[in-house]
């Protein structure tokens, strides 16, 4: 990871390392894990953003006491990505350590908490805990209850350390399931303590929607519905489901991205100023923005799934192909809505969001696209003479930065206009950084900080607009799928949505 000048200052000044703690992971095994989470603590480690005091527990169901070291030095270096050699990987995996027990055993959770206070010896963690539930969501209400029936998810009374548990997605399958959680979560732990995590405000681009906003004096005069003409996001995956057949399966698209990416990125959009940087100032205006959207009629959703197709040039295959999926699946990998906020600052600018799997390229970007000006003074250089509108575009991933087209003066004997952009890119400014997103999000946890995580109303809040959606579309069953090709721009129906306004999908 790449570490700015600024975080290195803050760190050497204390103000970002986070108390001595036990780190446990519940699905220590799985893909997350691997891939991103222990990759993430790594390089926080690198960063010299950890504690001198602090170890990572691991928790799974298979013996892999023996073999999780090795097995961890793999997935680290080649799941997470990470350029680092055996050397430098040794005093980060010697902190590292690894609990067999099944997640429905009463008394493994016992033994567990034995070999804690052990640890806490051996590693001088002082008690403090933040326990990742990164496992299916069927087990994060039991294993919440276990923690607690062994009191290990509150200090007891006259006891000074800490405990927090990241919750990872999703988050409940729509409202009802959602409130059950929460219900079930909050009977053991405050909500002080608990941290549902969604990665993509862990990622830089998305937190700088904020930055770019509120941190400079120029945009906000102009953020709102007498400047801004519609504003569109994007989220596009050419990668398919990866394996994950059987959750993708339950999940779907708007389940898996559009509920909570999106709709987070959204926010941080159209949020009013907030009094803060704390966390329960930014949550109380995200949640004004969502209350704020007084339903999505099914008309303006489209949904979609992949056939068979080219990604890169590589034949793909279809949805339906894909291992462990029904073959007659009904289930998106597509899915395109219309939206507004009815509040004073955004009402009549319509939001355009899309996402999917298989699409024509890996990119997740917001654009902001301006009314155009009042008068046609100059000739344009498209074909159409069409006056272009002026577009600041937020790059979230990949070559992550911010761009403005606007109009320039082609030169030459007429005054004709060509849209030109102006840009900023990260990587130039800052460095390359492999961070995912979980870096901070894990330090936050850690240092008790959750306003980069969502709430308890804010989950409901999102819920309660897709809910009816998902609802719809269930029951009719009248779907046409697949209807895009893998390594297109999804369905037609979904240019139709935008089009049907008089205006098109950026091309990307
Ligand atoms: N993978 C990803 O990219 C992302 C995942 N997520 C979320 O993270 C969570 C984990 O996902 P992922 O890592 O993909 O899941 P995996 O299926 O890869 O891993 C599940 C883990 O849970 C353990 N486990 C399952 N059942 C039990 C049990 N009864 N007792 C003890 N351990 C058990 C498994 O252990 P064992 O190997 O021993 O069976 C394994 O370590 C999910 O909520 C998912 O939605 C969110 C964003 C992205
Ligand atoms: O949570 C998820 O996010 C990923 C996309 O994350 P990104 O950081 O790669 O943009 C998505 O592929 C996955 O299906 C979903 O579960």
């Amino acid at each position: 990871m790449t570490t700015t000048p600024a975080q290195l200052d803050a760190t050497k000044k204390g103000e970002r390392t986070p108390e001595p703690c036990i780190v446990v992971i519940f699905g220590a095994s799985g893909d997350l894990t691997k891939r991103k989470l222990l990759p993430a603590l790594y390089h926080l480690d690198q960063a010299g953003l950890l504690p001198e005091d602090f170890a990572v527990v691991g928790v799974a169901r298979r013996d892999l006491s023996a073999t999780f070291g090795p097995d961890m030095q793999d997935g680290i270096m080649k799941g997470g990505g990470v350029d680092a050699n055996e050397a430098k990987l040794k005093p980060f995996l010697d902190r590292v350590q690894y609990f067999a027990t099944n997640f429905d055993d009463d008394e493994g959770f016992e033994k567990l908490k034995t070999y804690l206070a052990g640890l806490d010896e051996k590693f001088k963690t002082k008690g403090n805990r933040l326990f990742y539930l990164a496992v299916a969501p069927e087990f994060f209400a039991d294993i919440i209850q276990r923690l607690g029936k062994r009191g290990m998810a509150k200090p007891a009374e006259g006891e000074s350390h800490w405990v927090r548990v990241i919750i990872e997605k999703p988050f409940g399958t729509d409202l009802e399931s959602a409130r059950k959680l929460n219900d079930d979560v909050n009977a053991v732990l405050s909500e002080d303590q608990i941290f549902r995590i969604d990665h993509y405000l862990g990622k830089e681009t998305v937190q700088n929607i904020l930055v770019f906003r509120f941190g400079n004096g120029i945009f906000e005069p102009i953020w709102n519905r007498n400047y801004i003409d519609h504003v569109e996001i994007t989220a596009a995956e050419s990668i398919g489901i990866e394996g994950r057949g059987p959750f993708y399966e339950k999940a779907g698209l708007v389940r898996d991205v559009l509920q909570n990416h999106v709709m987070e990125v959204l926010s941080f959009v159209a949020m009013e100023p907030p009094d803060s940087f704390q966390a329960n100032a930014v949550r109380t205006e995200k949640l004004k923005v969502w209350r704020s959207i007084e339903g999505i009629p099914v008309e303006n959703t489209v949904r979609g799934q992949y056939g068979p197709g080219k990604v890169d040039g590589q034949d793909a295959i279809g949805y339906r192909q894909e291992e462990r999926v029904n073959p007659e699946s009904h289930t998106e990998t597509f899915g395109a809505i219309k939206l507004e906020i009815e509040n004073w600052r955004w009402a009549g600018v319509p939001f355009y969001l899309r996402a999917g799997k298989r699409l024509g390229k890996r990119v997740t970007e917001v654009s902001i696209v301006f009314k155009q000006p009042p008068t046609h003074l100059f000739k344009s250089n498209s074909s159409d003479d069409k006056i272009e509108q002026n577009v600041i575009t937020m790059r979230i991933q990949p070559d992550e930065g911010i761009s403005l087209r606007f109009g320039a003066k082609v030169p030459g004997p007429t005054t004709n206009v060509a849209q030109v952009d102006m840009h900023f890119s990260y990587a130039e400014a800052f460095g390359k950084s492999s961070a995912n997103g979980y870096e901070r999000l894990l330090l936050d946890a850690m240092l008790g900080d959750g306003t980069l995580f969502a709430h308890r109303d804010g989950v409901e809040a999102t819920w309660a607009l897709f809910t009816p959606i998902l609802e719809a579309w269930a029951k009719d069953g009248n779907v046409d799928f697949p209807n895009y090709a893998a390594g297109s721009w999804g369905p037609e129906a979904s240019d139709k949505l935008i089009e049907a306004d008089g205006r098109s999908w950026r091309k990307l």
